[in-house]
């Protein structure tokens, strides 16, 4: 089965009544989703609530159980999904180069979709003008052509980033970008992904994190899980509630959006008892 390139009309993932059981545990359980272009959507929910597992079914890396997973209008399970891969942007933090690379060679080991700089493989004059493109609109310019192994956790980030971007994906999957960074980094990062969605009005994103200030202002959608179940999902404005949110984490916390379009998150305590 081969995957002719995917057109440009439709939603680009589509999940319907999807479950996903391991060892008779339902790990997701009626969840459906439908992204379109140009929507960048936030996957939320707290430790083990079923995240990492979505973003695998919308990646193409597992299969339902039960429902149906549509990526760029293809059936999952009706595919080559090694193949429709390709046509994805899927960024793995933990993502380690083979070799002693630069950047600027990781970055364009996203071409061939490998660890190693593939050998007597020489990329087109526009595709190396693209990667240095890329390269700078994460901000990394400067760092082109440094070695991977001296990068910081946040540089890595972004270059990854740039590498899922290589094949002009029109969906690009997140999974926890933000974890480890410190704060400058954080907001660096959170600011190249607002700058790229800017320059790329069609390409959608899915992004998971635990945390509502790692999302950033240009999130139009959020679905929130809880124990493998969709708790709410649609515009982020509908979602992001401090009644919703305090439910997905069973806890009550106080939800304020910005001025600058991001948000907050303060957990509320239980009042400690008073002194006699
Ligand atoms: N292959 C598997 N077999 C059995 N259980 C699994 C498998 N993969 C994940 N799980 C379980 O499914 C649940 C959901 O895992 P998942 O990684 O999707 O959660 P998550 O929301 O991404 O969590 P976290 O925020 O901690 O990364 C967890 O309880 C996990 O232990």
């Amino acid at each position: 089965m081969t995957v002719s390139r995917p057109c440009d009309t439709g939603p680009v993932l589509r999940a319907d009544a999807v479950a996903i059981v391991r060892d008779g545990r339902h790990l997701l359980r009626d969840v459906s989703l439908t992204v379109n272009r140009g929507e960048h959507w936030a996957l939320l929910g707290a430790n083990g609530a079923g995240k990492s597992t979505l973003l695998g079914l919308l990646g193409a890396v597992t299969h339902p159980t039960r429902g149906l997973v549509q990526v760029l209008g293809r059936t999952l399970g009706r595919v080559d999904v090694r193949e429709l891969r390709s046509y994805l942007g899927h960024v793995n933090p933990r993502h380690a180069p083979d070799g002693p690379l630069t950047v600027r060679e990781v970055v364009l080991t996203g071409l061939t979709n490998t660890a190693a700089f593939v050998p007597r493989w020489t990329p087109s004059p526009e595709e190396a003008e693209r990667a240095d493109r890329l390269v700078a609109m994460l901000g990394m310019a400067a760092r082109s052509g440094a070695s991977w192994a001296t990068l910081s956790q946040g540089e890595r980030g972004r270059a990854l980033i740039a590498r899922a971007l290589m094949p002009q994906p029109r969906l690009l999957l997140l999974d926890e970008p933000a974890t480890g960074l410190d704060l400058a980094a954080r907001e660096q990062l959170l600011s190249s992904i607002d700058a790229l969605r800017a320059e790329h009005p069609t390409l959608a994103t899915v992004l998971v994190t635990h945390h509502l200030e790692e999302l950033p202002a240009s999130t139009t959608h959020a679905m929130l899980l809880r124990d493998g179940r969709c708790l709410a999902s649609g515009p982020v404005g509908d979602v992001l509630t401090t009644d919703l949110v305090s439910a997905c984490f069973d806890h009550p916390v106080l939800i304020v959006r910005g001025d600058d379009g991001r948000w907050s998150a303060r957990a509320g305590r239980a009042p400690a008892a008073l002194p006699r």
